[in-house]
C-alpha cells in the first residue's frame, strides 16, 4: 500500500477569539487524506477553516490535538527534520498577498529557496555538475517561463499576473518538492490565465509525480483539475469525495448551497 502525502487524523486547531472571549475552532475534528500524485481541492466559505488547515498540514501551525503524518511519517517538530519537511511540502501562496518580495528579480526569488536548503552542495555531492543559474533556469522553464534567462532580472512589477504566479509556482519547484498545497492560487487571475496555471498544475502532477491541494472558495476550478473534493464548513468537513460524485451528486446541504452560488459559466462539462 502506498502511504498518503500527507494525513490529518482527528485534528482539531482552536484559537483564543481575536475578539471578546471564547475560543474558536478553526479547525473541528477533521480526518483527512492527500493522497500521492492526486490533486484534491479543499474548498469551502471564506472564514471555514482552510486556512488554518493547510499551515497545520504544512507544519506552520500546532495542532490542539490530532495528528498530521507525512509519507506514513509523524510531521517532525523541529530542528533539521522540520526544515527537510518543508521543503518536500511547499506552500504556493497567491501573488497579491505580497508573497513576492517587490525588490527581489525573478532570480532572486527562486534561488531563495536552493540557497536556504543548499541544493547546489547536494546535486555536487551526488556527483551532479550542476550551478544554482542551472537550478533557477530549471524551475522557472518548469513553471512554464521561457526562456528562463529572459525572466532573471525582471522585478514582479514588470511582469503579468500570471507570470507572477509563474514565479511563486517556480520557487516551489525549485527545492524538488513532493508536495505542494496551493492557497488560493488563481483567485486574483483573468479566466483566460486562470486556465493555464490551472493546466501547468496538471503537468506538474503528470510529469513530476506531484501531489497537491488547491485551496480554493471556487468550485469551478475544482470542477476544472481536482480528482477529490473536500468540502470544509465552520472548521469541519462536511463531505469528501470524488470530484464528480462531490459536485454532480453533493450529499451535504452546505454543498448544495456552494454549488446554487456557481455563476452558469462555471457549470462545464469536463
Ligand atoms: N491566529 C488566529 N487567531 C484567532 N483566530 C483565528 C486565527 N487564524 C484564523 N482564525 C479564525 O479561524 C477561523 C478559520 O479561519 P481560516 O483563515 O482558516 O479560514 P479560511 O477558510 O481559510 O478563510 P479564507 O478563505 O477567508 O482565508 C476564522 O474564524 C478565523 O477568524
Amino acid at each position: 500500500m502506498t502511504a498518503n502525502a500527507l494525513s490529518a487524523t482527528e485534528l482539531h486547531v482552536t484559537f483564543r477569539a481575536l475578539q471578546g472571549r471564547g475560543e474558536v475552532r478553526a479547525v473541528d475534528g477533521v480526518t483527512l487524506d492527500l493522497r500521492t500524485r492526486e490533486i484534491l481541492a479543499l474548498v469551502g466559505a471564506s472564514g471555514s477553516g482552510k486556512t488554518t488547515l493547510s499551515r497545520t498540514l504544512l507544519g506552520l501551525e500546532q495542532p490542539t490535538s490530532g495528528a498530521v503524518t507525512a509519507l506514513g511519517e509523524p510531521l517532525p517538530t523541529g530542528g533539521r527534520a522540520m526544515r527537510a519537511y518543508r521543503r518536500r511540502t511547499q506552500l504556493v501562496m497567491q501573488d497579491p498577498a505580497g508573497a513576492l518580495n517587490p525588490r527581489h528579480s525573478v532570480y532572486e526569488s527562486v534561488a531563495e529557496g536552493i540557497r536556504l536548503h543548499r541544493l547546489v552542495a547536494e546535486h555536487n555531492a551526488r556527483g551532479e555538475d550542476v550551478t544554482e543559474v542551472d537550478l533557477v533556469s530549471g524551475a522557472l522553464a518548469s513553471a512554464g517561463l521561457r526562456p528562463p534567462e529572459r525572466f532573471f532580472l525582471s522585478s514582479p512589477h514588470e511582469l503579468s499576473g500570471g507570470q507572477r504566479q509563474r514565479v511563486l509556482i517556480a520557487g516551489a519547484l525549485a527545492v524538488e518538492p513532493e508536495v505542494i498545497i496551493a492557497d488560493e492560487p488563481v483567485a486574483s487571475l483573468d479566466a483566460s490565465i486562470r486556465g493555464e496555471i490551472l493546466a501547468l498544475f496538471l503537468r506538474l502532477r503528470d510529469e513530476l509525480g506531484l501531489s497537491l491541494m488547491i485551496v480554493t472558495h471556487d468550485l469551478g476550478l475544482a470542477w476544472n483539475i481536482a480528482d477529490r473534493v473536500a468540502v470544509m464548513q465552520a472548521g469541519r468537513l462536511v463531505e469528501v469525495g470524488d470530484t464528480e460524485d462531490v459536485l454532480l451528486r453533493p450529499q451535504h446541504e452546505y454543498t448544495r448551497e456552494l454549488l446554487a452560488a456557481l455563476p452558469n459559466e462555471q457549470h462545464r462539462v469536463r
